[in-house]
């Protein structure tokens, strides 16, 4: 499980556990609050239930007394015995009604209150009950007529005592109902608070989750979108976005009638930082353009990256001289030096400007046209270049002569020459140049010069090295087989000097051809060396390591510090040609020619003169001391066969090899 995917999981167990919490508080709530209200329910429905027992005892109670009373009166009146006999049963089964019904209000369970009543009521009963009786025998036996008198005021008096006391009695059950009513109202409450308490809880709990849940949601939708957006790497818009944002300006500029501009860039070098120093240098390199272009740019410019080394720049409405100024301005941002991580890295850019709608009215015309034009600015290697249509042909070409020499390289269409270099002390061969051609299938026979700035601009250059020295190297061993034992020289490109496999693979080439080292020359141009110092410098002393020859060519054309050559491990100097062809007829060109043989001498190291096309050239060189020439005098580059033939018949090869043409055979 990633780390990603496990920070998923815990939210996603956070925000089930916050759910769950909240599903269990308000199961817990409808639990408590029913049971509550139940209970609530139960009592009052005991309480009422005992309370309407009471009352309808009391209320038999009262009713028996009254009728009782009423019953005294009757047999007082009545004269005939049977009626008054059968008037005496109904006042006795009164008593009984009375006395079951009290008996009854006694055994349920009752109050203090009720008790002291009910005390109160039997004292009350036993007190009248001799009155009573009094009444009944003096009804039941004749007609006395203090018999009224007695009712009036003996009996009448106590039952009525009696009669309040059960009044008092029903009073106090009203009172008890009243007071339980009351406490089931009040419980009714405080359980309807606890749900609304809990409920409150509960929601508010669901709200945090629920808000938890849009922010992260929110938040993880916004993060897919920038994903989908922008460029992981830089943080630039990329290719998706530009798009949009392209389109979006295409409308809006249709609209108002404005202009806009795209510059479309690549860096001229970037695959082989990235193939030399590795993944992280060619990330961070990037990382770095990035923020110079930012850094260029107003604020309402868009600057995207389309993916690898391709960036894109959107002005809007923008005047022709600020087009100029900001490419200018972004050419001189990338040149200067990039230090990353601990190499330091120079590079270029090419960029191509197409102008909306002078180049084109849709997104693809005006994205495919700044390509054109990007494509003529880096073979023209002028920095930036606005679209012309002229420039749609050569960018064709471009691109097939591009495929072409990969091709080439991958089916030996190359085709190697050797031009022979003579040592003055001996005026014999003691080495070979190697220089590459092209037997192209259709344009004929190419001289290096046509295609080798194709290379280097393209990423060609490593497998092109790489062809060159392997098929050097067989030749050299070819040569040393048949006993002649010189050395071969091979060019070598600034790009080269940034691929930190070249030693390695050098090593794996000697190896294999079984050279060696100090039979291989490799050739440097000034400006290669200076180009990059500091990575150059790390490879040169691989090289020197390995004991293989390191010369500066063209020695004279560039602008090196002769203090930082003289620290270079190289042995040898070549002076170029055009100083060398010239020296005859130019004082400048010889003195030039002259103190470079003196400054090699003095620094250590062979002098190599290129360009020698006449024997008064020779003899001049060799007189000043210069350690070996190479020119037309001698040979012009020659194939393999015929370098052989070469060897065989030149006054220069002579006796190089007795048998040479013997082994060779
Ligand atoms: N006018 C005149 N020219 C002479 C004379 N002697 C030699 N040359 C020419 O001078 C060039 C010498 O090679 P370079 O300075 O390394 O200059 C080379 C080198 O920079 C590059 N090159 C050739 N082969 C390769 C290669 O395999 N790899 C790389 N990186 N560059 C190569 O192409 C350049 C041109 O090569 P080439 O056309 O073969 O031209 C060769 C050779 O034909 C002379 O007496 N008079």
């Amino acid at each position: 499980m990633t780390a990603n995917s496990k920070h998923h999981f815990s939210i996603g167990v956070r925000i089930a556990s916050g759910f769950l919490i909240a599903i269990m508080l308000m199961l817990a709530l409808t639990y408590v609050s029913l049971n509550h209200m139940e209970q609530a329910n139960a009592r009052l429905k005991n309480i009422v239930q005992k309370n309407n027992v009471k009352t309808e005892m009391a209320q038999i109670m009262q009713k028996a007394l009254r009728e009782r009373a009423l019953s005294m009166h009757i047999m007082a009146v009545l004269t005939d015995d049977f009626l008054k006999d059968e008037e005496y049963q109904r006042f006795n089964a009164l008593g009984g009604e009375y006395t079951r019904a009290r008996e009854k209000l006694e055994n349920l369970a009752v109050s203090p209150e009720e008790r002291k009543v009910f005390s109160r009521i039997i004292e009350l009963t036993r007190a009248a009950q001799p009155e009573v009786q009094k009444v009944i025998e003096m009804g039941l036996h004749g007609s006395d007529p203090g018999i009224f008198d007695q009712i009036r005021n003996e009996s009448m008096p106590k039952q009525r005592l009696i009669s309040e006391q059960v009044d008092a009695l029903i009073r106090l059950q009203q009172s008890q109902a009243a007071a339980a009513i009351k406490e089931a109202e009040t419980s009714s409450a405080s359980a309807r608070k606890t749900m609304l308490l809990l409920g409150g809880v509960a929601s508010l709990l669901t709200l945090v989750i629920a808000i938890f849940v849009g922010k992260r949601a929110s938040k993880h939708a916004q993060a897919l979108e920038h994903q989908a957006l922008y460029d992981d790497l830089t943080g630039l818009p990329n290719r998706t976005l530009f798009q949009d944002r392209l389109k979006q300006t295409i409308t809006h500029s249709q609209r108002e009638g404005l202009t806009f501009a795209i510059m479309l860039m690549d860096l001229d070098r970037f695959k082989e930082v990235n193939d030399t120093l590795g993944h992280n240098v060619g990330d961070l390199l990037l990382q770095e353009v990035s923020q110079r272009l930012l850094k260029t740019v107003r604020n309402s410019d868009t600057v995207a990256r389309l993916g690898g080394d391709e960036f894109v720049i959107l002005l809007e409405n923008p005047s022709e001289a600020y087009i100029q100024k900001i490419a200018q301005k972004i050419l001189e941002a990338l040149d200067h030096p990039f230090s990353l991580d601990q190499d330091v890295v120079d590079i270029n850019a090419s960029m191509g400007i197409a102008l909306y709608p002078e180049h084109g009215n849709d997104a693809v015309t005006l994205t495919q046209r700044a390509d054109v034009a990007m494509y003529a600015a880096k073979h023209d290697n002028c920095g930036f270049l606005l679209y012309s249509e002229s420039q749609e042909q050569s960018s064709r070409a471009h691109l097939t002569f591009k495929s072409e020499l990969r091709q080439a390289i991958e089916n030996d269409e190359l085709v190697l020459y050797f031009q022979p270099k003579i040592d003055h002390t001996t005026a014999r061969i003691m080495g070979v140049e190697a220089l590459v051609r092209w037997q192209h299938p259709k344009r004929g026979f190419l001289p290096p010069d046509q295609f080798i700035l194709t290379a280097e601009q393209t990423g060609l250059m490593q497998s092109l090295t790489h062809w060159v020295l392997e098929k050097a190297l067989l030749q050299c061993a070819a040569l040393h087989k048949a006993g002649i034992f010189i050395n071969v020289a091979v060019n070598l490109s600034a790009r080269n000097l940034h691929d930190k496999q070249l030693p390695a693979n050098i090593a794996r080439l000697l190896d294999k051809t079984n050279v060696e080292p100090s039979y291989l020359v490799l050739e440097i141009t000034e400006s290669a060396m200076m180009a990059d110092q500091a990575s150059a410098l790390v490879i040169l002393n691989q090289l020197d390591k390995m004991d293989v020859t390191l010369a500066i060519d063209d020695f004279g054309t560039g602008f090196s510090s002769l203090a930082y050559l003289s620290k270079l491990p190289v042995d040898e100097i070549k002076i170029d040609k055009s100083f060398v062809m010239e020296m005859m007829s130019d004082k400048q060109a010889l003195v030039i020619v002259k103190s470079t043989i003196d400054l090699g001498h003095n620094l250590g190291l062979k002098v190599v003169a290129e360009g020698v096309e006449t024997l008064e050239a020779w003899h001049a060189l060799t007189e000043w001391g210069c350690d070996c020439a190479q020119g037309y005098l001698m040979s012009k580059p020659l194939s393999a066969a015929d370098l052989m033939r070469w060897i065989n018949e030149s006054s220069w090869a002579e006796g190089i090899s007795a048998n040479s043409m013997k082994n060779l055979a």
